[in-house]
Formats: structure tokens, C-alpha cells, sequence
């Protein structure tokens, strides 16, 4: 007997790879029997995330558990409420035994864009439902394709390594099976793939105008300057920059965990807050042993914690001359003005120890 096509084949095999991962991860945490025999796929109603609840489904179900779509809906356009029942309808027929639809209100003047609104509310969403149900994971359907998008944009915006890095195929709870099993570009699906797999499932998607908008950076990405570099470069291009990605991925990874065990331990030996301002203490000298890649990462966080601290968490990150000039006060400096960071912080030294403090007013 013919088995099922082999770009069917490949999107199981893929989703299997990442649910068994996932399921071992949490039996070895002991954490397994508290979550529902559920998971969670977001579909946006396009060809990746129907493509990707299909295979869930039918995988999911060989491995005992329950699969529910998870559909948001932005109300964006006039239809939003139409496209999203159709894509609930669709879902279960592909055998999703729930489709829940989420309604959420997103702010089009926002400062980093309705797109950046767009996703947050998502984000949100998608935490609250993993919350709700127990789930043991949420799917989502990206494909080498955005990571391709992802890293180029990454790189255009002069982003570092975390940039460049690109989109995680797993982190915590969230997985991402198309983007290829542990950070194997060459088991991630195509666009075109997740297309194929919706035409033998005979399910129609729904193209999304925003993504043929000129005005977002990531359309013209993925419609004029992807297809010219293909041209000029080489169609083996996309593959490339999803493998710059999966290359620098697990290094950016491993530094990362490495810098915030390395600010905890500084945190333990940092002595006592004596003014009132002051949200956090490092011991400088500890500080400056460190190398720069990781110094630079706990200087990033250590803000992170500290704009926590001070109850005023602002959604910038920090500049990088914000990041060289407080690393120029752990290195080179000693009578230096503090430096002013998000969230009406600043860092500055005293006595020996590196102080995040609240801004003078
Ligand atoms: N409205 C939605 N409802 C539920 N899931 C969605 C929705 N939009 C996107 N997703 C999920 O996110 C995946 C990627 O979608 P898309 O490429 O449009 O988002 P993105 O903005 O690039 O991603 P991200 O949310 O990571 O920034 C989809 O395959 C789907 O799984």
C-alpha cells in the first residue's frame, strides 16, 4: 500500500519529533500528569497553520491526545468574523476536536505598529489558553520561509546575534515543528509545502491582505527583495539564511542561559540597596572579569530586572550605545554621570559596585 505523500510524511514527521520531544521534556520534569492530554495549534486561517492542524491532528490523535485550534481574530477587516468561523469550520473537519475563537480588540495608532499590536495581542492570547486548558504545548505554523524573512530583516535592522537567530523552534510551551526538529533547517517546510498540504486536504485558506501591504517591511521582504536575492544569489538562498539561524541559534542560546545564571550568582553576592533610589547592586570588579559577550548580556538583563524593580517597564529595549556606555562605566570609568536607560532608570557607579537607580526627576 502506497504510504502518504512524502511532503505529508515529512510535516508528521516533524510535528511527531516535536510533541515526543516535548512529552519527554516534562516526564523527565515530572510535570506531565498535571497538564491535559491537549494541545493547541494557533490558526490564523493561512496555509501554514492549516497545514500544520491537519498534520497535528492526525498525529496527535496516534499519540493519545486531544488537538483544539486556537483562532484569534483581530478584527482587522470587515470579514474578520467570517474568515475566522470558516477557519474553525475547516479545522474541525480536518479533525480538530475544538476550534475556539478569540476575539481581541488591537490598537491601530500604537507605536511599534498594528502589526506589533497585532502579535502582542496574540501573545497574550495564547498564554491565557495554554493557562486554561493545561495544554501540554501550542503549535504555530512558521515555515523556513518567515525564518528566512526573519533573519534578513534581522540583519537590515543591524540587530546581533539574537537577531540573527532568528524565530525558536521551541521555547518553553511554544513550538514551532515546521521550522524543522532541533534546529535541523534541513527538516523544515517550505510555504509551498504547507500549500501542497492543504490541497490534498482540499481545505482553502486564506491569504491575509496585510502581508501584500508595501507599507510593512516583511511584505516587501517576502515580495520583492526575497525574490531578487533568489535571482541574484541563488534559490538556495532562503535555506541559507534558515541555516545562518539554526547555526548561530544553540550558541545565543547557551551564552544567554550562561549570562543570567552568572547575574544570579552576582545578585547573591551584591550586597544590600542603601539608598532609596536604588533598584539593583553588581560588584563592578566581579562584573569586569566577565567577557564581554557574556558581560554585555548580564548588563542587558540586569536593566530588564531592574526597569521591573522601579514598577516603570517601558517596551524599549536597550540602544546599544546605552549598552557600551554602561559597559564602559565597568571597564574604563569611574567618575562617570549615570547612564540613562528605559523606564526612567539609569546605571551608575559607586563604591565599587555598579548601581541601577531611578532617574533623578
Ligand atoms: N490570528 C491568528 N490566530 C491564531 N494563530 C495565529 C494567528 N496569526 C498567526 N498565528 C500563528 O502564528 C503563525 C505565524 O503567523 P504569521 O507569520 O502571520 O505571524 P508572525 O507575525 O510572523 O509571527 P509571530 O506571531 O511569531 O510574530 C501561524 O502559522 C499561526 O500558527
Amino acid at each position: 500500500m502506497a504510504g502518504p505523500p512524502r511532503v505529508v510524511a515529512r510535516a508528521r514527521s516533524a510535528v511527531r519529533a516535536h510533541l515526543a520531544a516535548r512529552l519527554e521534556l516534562l516526564a523527565d520534569d515530572t510535570g506531565a500528569g498535571h497538564l491535559a492530554p491537549r494541545v493547541l495549534v494557533g490558526v490564523s486561517g493561512g496555509a501554514d497553520s492549516l497545514a500544520l492542524l491537519a498534520t497535528t491532528a492526525w498525529v496527535a490523535h496516534r499519540m493519545g491526545l486531544e488537538t483544539e485550534a486556537l483562532i484569534i481574530d483581530h478584527a482587522l477587516q470587515e470579514d474578520s468574523a467570517a474568515v475566522a468561523g470558516r477557519a474553525a469550520e475547516t479545522c474541525r473537519r480536518l479533525g480538530a476536536q475544538a476550534a475556539e475563537i478569540r476575539r481581541v480588540q488591537v490598537r491601530t495608532d500604537g507605536p511599534g505598529g498594528i502589526e506589533n499590536a497585532a502579535r502582542a495581542a496574540r501573545q497574550q492570547v495564547f498564554a491565557q489558553r495554554l493557562e486554561e486548558t493545561g495544554a501540554l504545548a501550542l503549535l504555530l505554523g512558521h515555515t523556513l520561509d518567515d525564518q528566512a524573512e526573519q533573519v534578513l530583516m534581522g540583519l537590515a535592522r543591524g540587530g546581533g546575534p539574537r537577531a540573527l537567530a532568528g524565530i525558536p523552534p521551541v521555547r518553553g510551551p511554544v513550538l514551532r515543528p515546521f521550522l524543522g526538529a532541533a534546529r535541523d533547517e534541513t527538516t523544515a517546510l517550505r510555504r509551498a509545502d504547507t500549500e501542497e498540504i492543504c490541497r490534498l486536504h482540499d481545505a482553502d485558506w486564506w491569504e491575509d491582505p496585510m502581508n501584500a501591504d508595501p507599507a510593512l517591511l516583511r511584505s516587501r521582504v517576502r515580495g520583492t527583495v526575497l525574490p531578487l536575492l533568489r535571482e541574484q544569489l541563488g534559490e538556495q538562498i532562503d535555506e541559507n539564511l534558515a541555516r545562518a539561524a539554526a547555526l548561530i541559534g544553540p550558541d545565543v542560546e547557551h551564552l544567554d542561559a550562561e549570562a543570567r545564571d552568572q547575574l544570579e550568582a552576582l545578585r547573591r553576592d551584591g550586597g544590600e540597596l542603601r539608598e532609596e533610589r536604588d533598584l539593583l547592586l553588581l560588584d563592578v570588579h566581579a562584573l569586569a572579569a566577565a567577557p564581554g559577550v557574556l558581560r554585555t548580556r548580564i548588563l542587558r538583563d540586569a536593566s530588564r530586572l531592574a526597569e521591573a524593580a522601579a514598577g516603570t517597564p517601558s517596551d524599549k529595549s536597550l540602544l546599544r550605545r546605552q549598552v557600551l556606555a554602561a559597559d564602559a562605566l565597568v571597564v574604563s570609568w569611574h567618575g562617570q554621570a549615570g547612564v540613562p536607560l528605559p523606564g526612567r532608570i539609569e546605571v551608575a557607579r559607586r563604591d565599587g559596585l555598579l548601581v541601577w537607580r531611578r532617574a533623578d526627576p
